[in-house]
């Protein structure tokens, strides 16, 4: 049975390849700019299901390419999903926290009003959009945070900033879940499979790591694990200005994708030691 993967390098992409059945195709095999490539694709390969775990996610650059992240997150999921409701088969099409404005305290249902504060998420949304209205069977995992010891994420990050300096100012009032990619591949893969025997449990979810913590606590954390002796101060938002705004409040309530698909959150501590334990074992970055 395979399972069509959109993304091959990406921090999620490269853990799904992992997993059985997984077909990966890169941007050399099927460009997101041209979202007609990517579901002529689907059409000449037919799989039993697709898991889309490409897109535009420099969250900053976003603001001034917002038209060339509308296409690759806006345009192509639709048409992908346009591809699969044809074939009647399900997509899985990951989504972010960053659909929401962040306001207050409470975890974010997936049914909550969205919001987007930016060009990056307003752009998810609309593919999120795009992949509802094509109608076919389909989950929308809406994940946070997202850290491998793959490609560019914050874990990566404070790991280099760490080893130079002995004190760095992170923020402390953006709460949210980090979420590691080799949960999210398991995740998007069990509900590919739960989706081919049962598309009835289509919808949209969310999930992300536990606990909830600060940008702050998660660098501290890393520190910590990593036996990097490195202040962290905290600061808030306004401290640190950057092109595009993001959300205050990332929390997600991740409960209807745990009675759907019997999938909880994962800890994220432990995701992170594992990160750090492939990192030190030479893991390609
Ligand atoms: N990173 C995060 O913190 C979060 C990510 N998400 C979502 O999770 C999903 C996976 O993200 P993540 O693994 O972090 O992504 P990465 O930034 O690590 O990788 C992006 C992936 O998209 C591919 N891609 C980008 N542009 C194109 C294009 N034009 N055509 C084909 N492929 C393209 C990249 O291909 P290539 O390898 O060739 O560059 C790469 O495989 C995305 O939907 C993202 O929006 C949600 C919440 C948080
Ligand atoms: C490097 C650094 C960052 N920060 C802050 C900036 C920002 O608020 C926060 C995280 O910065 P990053 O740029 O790594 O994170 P960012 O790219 O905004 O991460 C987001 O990516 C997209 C794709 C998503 O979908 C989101 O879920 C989220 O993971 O840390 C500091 O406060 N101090 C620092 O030294």
């Amino acid at each position: 049975m395979t399972i069509l993967v959109f993304g091959k390098n990406g921090q999620v992409a490269t853990e799904l390849a992992c997993l059985p059945g997984a077909t990966c195709l890169g941007r050399d095999q099927a460009d997101l700019t041209d979202p007609a490539a990517c579901a002529a694709k689907i059409t000449e390969l037919t799989p039993a299901a697709v898991i889309n775990a490409a897109a535009y996610t420099a969250v900053d650059k976003a603001e001034s390419e917002e038209d060339l992240a509308s296409v690759i997150n806006g345009d192509a999921p639709g048409a992908m999903a346009r591809a699969c409701a044809d074939l009647d088969i399900p997509l899985v099409h990951i989504s972010t926290d960053y659909v929401f404005e962040g306001g207050g305290t409470a975890p974010w249902h997936p049914g909550d009003a969205t919001g987007p504060l930016g060009a990056y998420g307003s752009t998810k949304l609309q593919g999120e959009d795009g992949v509802r209205a094509a109608g076919g069977p389909h989950a929308i995992l809406r994940t946070s945070w997202v850290v491998s010891a793959h490609g560019a994420n914050f874990v990566k990050t404070m790991l280099r900033l760490g080893a130079d300096r002995d004190r760095l100012t992170v923020v402390a009032d953006q709460i949210g879940g980090p979420t590691p990619a080799r949960d999210i591949a398991k995740a998007c893969h069990r509900i590919a499979q739960s989706l081919i025997a049962d598309p009835s449990r289509s919808g949209t979810y969310h999930f992300s790591g536990a606990p909830d913590v600060s940008w702050a606590d998660f660098a501290r954390e890393i520190f910590a694990q990593a036996g990097i002796t490195c202040d962290v101060a905290d600061i808030p938002t306004s401290d640190y200005p950057t092109p595009a705004t993001r959300p205050l409040n990332s929390r997600m309530d991740c409960s209807t994708l745990e009675a759907s698909f019997g999938i909880a959150r994962p800890d994220w501590r432990k995701g992170l030691a594992d990160i750090l334990s492939d990192l030190d074992k030479g893991t390609p970055s």
